[in-house]
């Protein structure tokens, strides 16, 4: 396998570029396994990243994602199956595998007494990057993540999304080949979630390869080129968001809302619309490819909803057909 950079981009973030001519994906898992003690968290999945794409963990809490990226990141040993980071053996080449990745764990770990931008360059020096180098690179980084005017301030009264940033700088500080993050934007309010996801987002376009875990589909679905959604410590499907919809849902659905009875008593009323109907606790989904056609043969059965929205399918959408629970239960 060769790395070679990026002579397209010459400006931080640098990017590692996969040899086109190589055909080991970056992250290669057959048959993973994770047990603490009895307990099996990750119960045997396949996954393939490529070099430049984004890919995704999607699932609930529990699902085991985090498990799962601890061992890419070489920080827990698979308990069975077989994993190869980057062409090489987490567990005999741990060390060299680390050094080329970036991760961005669920907890931010950042030095609380020290500076926004020592916080980048003595990481940098963990890696041997030189005093000067360091510096530079801490300050084109905090260009990237917009804080060079907190570069001089302490961690501490920085806000959540600050330090959310200031974690996806720290992750680019070794210019590595593939950047881990454990739920980059859980916790967030949406304004800093977005200033992340644009963030990641410009990664992405720079060919920087990113693995990431989620719960929320929004997130999936904005950043991921492929992703799995898991549960249980099993994946239950595989691909691009557009795809796993194509699969697993119908192009709209059609939201229903009763205030006279209980919702299971519509049930039968409503069979034989659309494709499919899910009942959840305060409403009935009718996944139907075209949602106004569907409302009208509700109407036509003179059932009057007290509330009827029509959108289109999502990943949550996904995830409920294949797990019967939605991912926020
Ligand atoms: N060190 C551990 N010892 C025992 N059980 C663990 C350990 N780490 C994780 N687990 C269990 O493994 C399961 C999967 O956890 P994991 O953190 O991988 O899930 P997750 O999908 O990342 O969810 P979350 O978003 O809550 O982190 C959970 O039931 C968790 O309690």
């Amino acid at each position: 396998m060769v790395l070679r950079k990026s002579l397209a981009d010459l400006s931080y973030p640098r990017v590692r570029v996969l040899d086109v001519s190589a055909a080991e994906p970056l992250i290669a898992a057959h048959g993973l396994v994770k047990r603490f003690g009895d307990f099996t968290a990750v119960a045997g999945i396949d996954v393939d990243v490529r070099a430049g794409e984004a890919f995704g963990f999607l699932g609930p809490n529990g699902a085991g994602k985090s498990s799962t990226m601890r061992m890419i990141g070489c920080v827990s040993a698979p308990s069975g199956g077989t994993l190869r980071i980057l062409g090489m053996d987490p567990v005999r080449d741990g060390p060299a595998i680390r050094a080329r990745l970036g991760v961005c764990p669920q907890q931010d770990s950042l030095d609380q007494d020290i500076t926004v931008r020592e916080n980048l360059t003595v990481y940098a020096r963990y890696f041997g990057i030189s005093r000067r180098q360091a510096r530079q690179r801490a300050d084109e980084l905090l260009e990237f993540v917009q804080l060079t005017e907190r570069a001089n301030d302490k961690v501490e009264p920085l806000s959540g999304g600050m330090k959310r940033r200031l974690t996806i700088a720290r992750a680019l500080v070794n210019d590595p080949a593939i950047v881990l993050l454990d739920e980059p934007t859980t916790g967030l309010d949406p304004q800093a979630r977005h200033l992340v996801w644009e963030r990641l987002f410009q990664l992405k376009q720079r060919g920087v390869t990113l693995v990431l875990t989620t719960h929320y589909m929004d997130e999936a679905e904005q950043l991921c080129d492929r992703l799995v959604v898991m549960d249980g410590g099993r994946i239950g499907a595989e691909g691009s968001p557009r795809q796993l919809i194509e699969r697993y849902a119908t192009r709209e659905v059609v939201e229903l809302r009763f205030s006279d009875a209980t919702l299971d008593s519509y049930l039968g009323k409503l069979e034989g619309i659309g494709e499919r109907l899910e009942l959840l606790p305060d409403r009935i989904l009718l996944y139907a490819d075209d949602g106004d056609l569907a409302v009208a043969a509700v109407h036509e059965r003179q059932l009057r909803p007290s509330s009827v929205l029509v959108r289109r399918s999502t990943l949550e959408d996904v995830f409920l057909h294949l797990t019967g629970r939605t991912l926020v239960d």
